[in-house]
């Protein structure tokens, strides 16, 4: 497919095995909807090297990368992305949230009724296994 583009995304979970989500502004594309900290990949770079990135930007942290989920393409009416999910842990600083509204540490059953965006719903379904 034509102008996919790549988002990385990180699932980071916490020593008490919660999950971190963040929700996005209202000023945002997507507003309010819920999803994993990440964003575009820029050209040349790798999605890991893109996460590591946007981690920082987003939300004042390093992470470690422990895993990966299967890659999931979604088609908005603007734009189709791929989304790329890496499974991770922080390693360094404490959370500061520089562009989304709020944040939360959740169950996988709570993760589940959250108001995702559209194309983070399969990632969730692989995630929690239901
Ligand atoms: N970071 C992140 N983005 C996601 C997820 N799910 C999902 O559909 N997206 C979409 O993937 C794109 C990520 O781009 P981004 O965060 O770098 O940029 P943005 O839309 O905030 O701003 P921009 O479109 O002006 O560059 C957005 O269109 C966002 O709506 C997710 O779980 N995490």
């Amino acid at each position: 497919m034509t102008n996919v583009k790549d988002v990385a995304c990180a699932i980071i979970t916490s020593p008490e095995g919660k999950t971190l989500v963040v929700q996005r502004s209202a000023k945002m594309l997507l507003p309010l909807k819920w999803e994993f900290p990440g964003g575009k990949v820029e050209p040349g770079e790798t999605p890991a090297a893109c996460l590591a990135r946007e981690i920082g930007e987003e939300l004042q942290v390093r992470i470690r990368i422990t895993g990966e989920l299967r890659p999931r393409e979604y088609a908005y009416e603007t734009v189709t992305i791929r989304l790329i999910p890496f499974l991770a842990e922080i390693t360094a600083g404490e959370i500061f949230l520089h562009e989304h509204a709020d944040l939360g540490w959740f169950t996988h059953a709570e993760l589940l009724l959250l108001d995702w965006a559209a194309a983070d719903v399969a990632v969730v379904r692989e995630y929690t296994g239901r």
